[in-house]
């Protein structure tokens, strides 16, 4: 057995049989160009969004300042990237980050290309014969590490994986991401001479320090990564904090579909960890009852966190199982959410003890469920196992949706969202509430709103699916992640 090292472009990102056909199922089979749709998604799916976006926090910031510190902050990076800084065209509170260079060469490389032999390994052949560059010693990276290396983060030692023999703080490396389905584990700190795994070539990077020290530190950044196999985005982890939030673009629209107004009595049914629920606050300017709800408590914890760090005080955060809100009983004298709220005691982590809401409580609600996330860029590889596996994610979402409808207000809108291109959990859930649920109807989402219309095939007319909105990672005039969004209204 030998090790296996591939480029980004050789790699292929795989879906078990008949999962692959079920997301191939509502495109046209006549047509040559959707048999191979789902392959495109896959082949978009290996890398970032070439655009990073990052949304103002309108409590703490205005567009215009954060548009001049970005520019100002990118301007001084010690590398040989330019960005284009820019508001978006028609997200008032977005602002887009383009790489003006990319590193196109290294997508096709397996090792780092045109570069001198390093003296010690050109007297040891087999280095060159199990794949390994003779010019760079290299690193390995966990999966996810790489993945997030792909989304310009940097990597710290916990993700290593194994290295050379030899490397020295100062020193540019190779740096490769484990392909780990269906391999046996890697031991952390293997030398890499003795590595039998895939792998895939991600970029070169600077190590910040021996070898010996990725293995024996439990934190800091191991490497700093220079030249990425993808789009180069800016590291910006750490800059302008409270005032501006990394989201995609999609994630960031939801919220202007849902279309918040002062006031309003909100209900986010999945917050965690809370981009889509400050930005609430952030519209209405904290004028208005925003309940949070999250079942992880500790995350839920960490979200207040964040609400605080983002002066978003008209959030109520909420550790509960948002498929049991719903109160049935007391029908004389129902209390409103703010009554609720008010009168609730906190438990020993400061979070209100809520047993739920009434019926008719909300004006907006958002439902941004868990999901089976086959729309997050980038991803070297998929672990859904089965077809079985990937619809028990909409028989879970069906759980809130039973949840939410009684919660909203007649009159009042439910914005439904997913990072998925599973239509199970996207146009077959819309169909789903429209059938279950005859009091609720599709409204349209404002034409400012960006995005594909949903699929047809699933006993939508053309204008229902012309209401919502699909985000297709293979879309060359949205570079984005799979994503949907739909808006409905209580009759
Ligand atoms: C897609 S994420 C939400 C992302 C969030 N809306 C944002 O924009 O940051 C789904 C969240 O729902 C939470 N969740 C899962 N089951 C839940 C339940 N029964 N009740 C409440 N939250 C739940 C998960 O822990 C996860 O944090």
């Amino acid at each position: 057995m030998s090790s296996e090292v591939l480029s980004l472009s050789e790699l292929k990102v795989c879906l078990p049989q008949d999962v692959y056909n079920h997301l191939a199922s509502p495109y046209d089979t006549d047509s040559d160009d959707d048999v191979s749709r789902v392959e495109k998604i896959l082949e978009s799916m290996k890398i970032s969004p070439a655009d990073t976006c990052c949304r103002v926090n309108l409590l703490q910031a205005t567009v215009d300042e954060v548009v001049n510190a970005l520019k100002g902050h990118l301007s001084l990076m010690d590398n040989d990237h330019k960005y284009i800084v820019q508001k978006h065209d028609t997200i008032r509170d977005m602002v887009t980050i383009r790489a003006t260079c990319s590193h196109d060469d290294l997508y096709k490389c397996n090792v780092p290309p045109n570069a001198d032999p390093l003296d010690e390994f050109s007297c040891w052949t087999n280095r060159s014969k199990k794949g390994w560059p003779m010019s760079h010693r290299s690193i390995i990276v966990d999966r996810f590490c790489g993945e997030a290396v792909l989304r310009g983060a940097q990597i710290f030692v916990k993700g290593i994986l194994c290295a050379d023999g030899g490397i020295k703080e100062g020193e540019e490396v190779a740096v490769y991401a484990h392909l780990s389905a269906n391999s046996t584990p890697v031991p952390r700190g293997l030398l890499l001479e003795n590595y039998l795994g895939k792998c895939v070539f991600l970029g070169i990077g600077k190590s910040n320090c021996n070898r010996s020290e990725y293995f024996s530190q439990e934190t800091g950044v191991g490497v700093t990564m220079t030249k990425l196999a993808g789009p180069t985005l800016p590291p910006l982890n750490g800059i302008l904090v409270g005032k501006i939030m990394l989201q995609n673009l999609p994630s960031a629209v939801v919220v202007h579909a849902l279309d918040p107004q002062k006031g309003d009595v909100i209900l986010d049914l999945c917050s965690a960890p809370g981009g889509k629920t400050s930005h609430i606050a952030s519209l209405v300017s904290n004028d208005g009852l925003v309940i949070a709800c999250e079942k992880g408590k500790k995350k839920m914890v960490q979200t207040r966190e964040f609400f605080k760090s983002m002066g978003a005080s008209c959030i109520v955060p909420i550790a509960t199982d948002s498929t049991k809100l719903l109160l049935v009983d007391g029908a004389q004298n129902r209390l409103s959410p703010r009554q609720i709220v008010d009168s609730a005691a906190a438990d020993q982590d400061g979070l209100m003890k809520v047993r739920g809401f009434y019926p008719e409580s909300f004006d907006r609600i958002l439902l941004d469920p868990p999901c089976s996330a086959l729309g997050l860029r980038p991803k070297l590889q998929i672990d859904i196992k089965s077809l079985d596996e990937l619809l028990k994610h909409a028989e879970y979402q069906k759980r809130f949706v039973r949840c939410a409808v009684p919660l909203l207000k007649s009159g009042g809108t439910m914005t439904y969202s997913t990072c998925t291109i599973n239509p199970s959990e996207n146009e077959e859930m819309v169909k789903f509430i429209l059938s279950d649920f005859p009091c609720m109807k599709l409204v349209p989402i404002s034409e400012d709103i960006p995005g594909l219309p949903a699929l047809s095939g699933f006993g939508m007319s053309d204008e229902e699916c012309s209401m919502m909105r699909r985000f297709d990672p293979s879309d060359k005039n949205i570079d984005s992640m799979g994503f949907f969004i739909a808006k409905l209204q209580k009759m």
